[in-house]
């Protein structure tokens, strides 16, 4: 029997360990594999494919001039929550279903974003290089961090990554506020719907918003500035959300205290001004991924292809 066809734009992270670990599932349609530019592979081999697989985070765009390419498109997976890489109004104009990773992430993401406000008041990263260093024992006493239990935290973006960190640090004696397009009625935290409001009452931002034409540089100097010196940012929403540049500047002259970013602008380049910092906390747009939801996300991954093929509805759709 034909098996059926999707095509794979990215790869996915997982998308080795998901080919190994069900095969004979599907074919899958591999463009790295040929020496084509892509749009011409597209014409040459995919004008049947019906469903598409693609990577997240933004770093592969499934632009209108690639959709362009694939008559038969009628499935879109995405292996992230984020949906900020796929022209969603082109699509829907198409009638193309979407599905993404759902609420996979949420306590891998949540989980992250704590270590790193964690990382970034405490030094932890920082003590460690300098212990590495050899610096201990040659400079003596490294200088103290910051106390998170009873600090002021600002949530941006109170969704379901959002409401786990909130979760987390109300254990830490944290007063969570938040900032959100609408005020969760449900949730016992102060509403700020103004960011700039949130940012002049707490302590730290966390990001945890979609990048949508409203997030798009959200955080800007105005807000860090109302955040101070001895504010902290930390970012595992998207990179395009904080005005990175400004944000590099604010943390060289001190205007901010510090940050903790698991998603920059243009992925996976990252400015290397930051490198230098000691106060900052880098990480590879790893806050979802874990063992545990590499493995979850692959079998999500599979039903919902195998949703799409067997006509039933799909397990985790993205609706407007
Ligand atoms: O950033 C990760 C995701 O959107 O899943």
């Amino acid at each position: 029997m034909e098996l059926p066809q999707v095509l794979v734009l990215g790869p996915p992270s997982i998308f080795p360990y998901l080919e190994s670990q069900f095969p004979n599932r599907f074919f899958f349609l591999k463009p790295w594999l040929y020496n084509l530019p892509l749009t011409q592979f597209l014409t040459s081999y995919a004008q049947s494919t019906q469903a598409l697989l693609i990577r997240g985070g933004g770093s592969t765009q499934l632009t209108s001039a690639i959709i362009d390419c694939l008559p038969s498109l009628k499935l879109v997976v995405t292996s992230s929550v984020g949906v900020d890489h796929l022209d969603l109004p082109e699509l829907r104009r198409r009638g193309v279903a979407i599905a993404n990773a759902g609420n996979l992430f949420s306590e891998d993401a949540a989980d992250m974003a704590v270590g790193l406000l964690i990382d970034v008041l405490r030094k932890v990263s920082a003590g460690d290089r300098f212990v590495r260093q050899g610096l201990w024992s040659k400079k003596g006493d490294f200088p103290p961090g910051l106390k998170l239990s009873g600090k002021r935290i600002g949530i941006v973006g109170l969704g379901k990554i959002g409401s786990e960190v909130a979760k987390r640090l109300e254990g830490f004696g944290c007063k969570v506020s938040y900032n959100s397009r609408t005020k969760k009625s449900m949730a016992p935290y102060s509403y700020y719907s103004n960011v700039y409001e949130l940012a002049a009452n707490t302590e730290a931002l966390i990001i945890c918003c979609a990048l949508t034409k409203e997030t798009y540089r959200l955080i800007n100097k105005e807000v860090m500035q109302a955040l101070g010196k001895d504010g902290v940012i930390v970012n595992v929403g998207r990179g395009l959300i904080i005005d990175e540049k400004e944000m590099i500047r604010c943390l060289i002259q001190g205007e901010i205290g510090g940050a903790g970013l698991d998603v920059f602008e243009n992925e996976p380049n990252v400015p290397e001004e930051l490198f230098n910092l000691d106060n900052v906390v880098l990480s590879p747009h790893n806050a979802v991924m874990t063992y545990e939801s590499k493995v979850e996300l692959s079998k999500l991954v599979v039903n919902n292809l195998e949703a799409f093929f067997s006509n039933t509805p799909l397990v985790s759709p993205v609706v407007d």
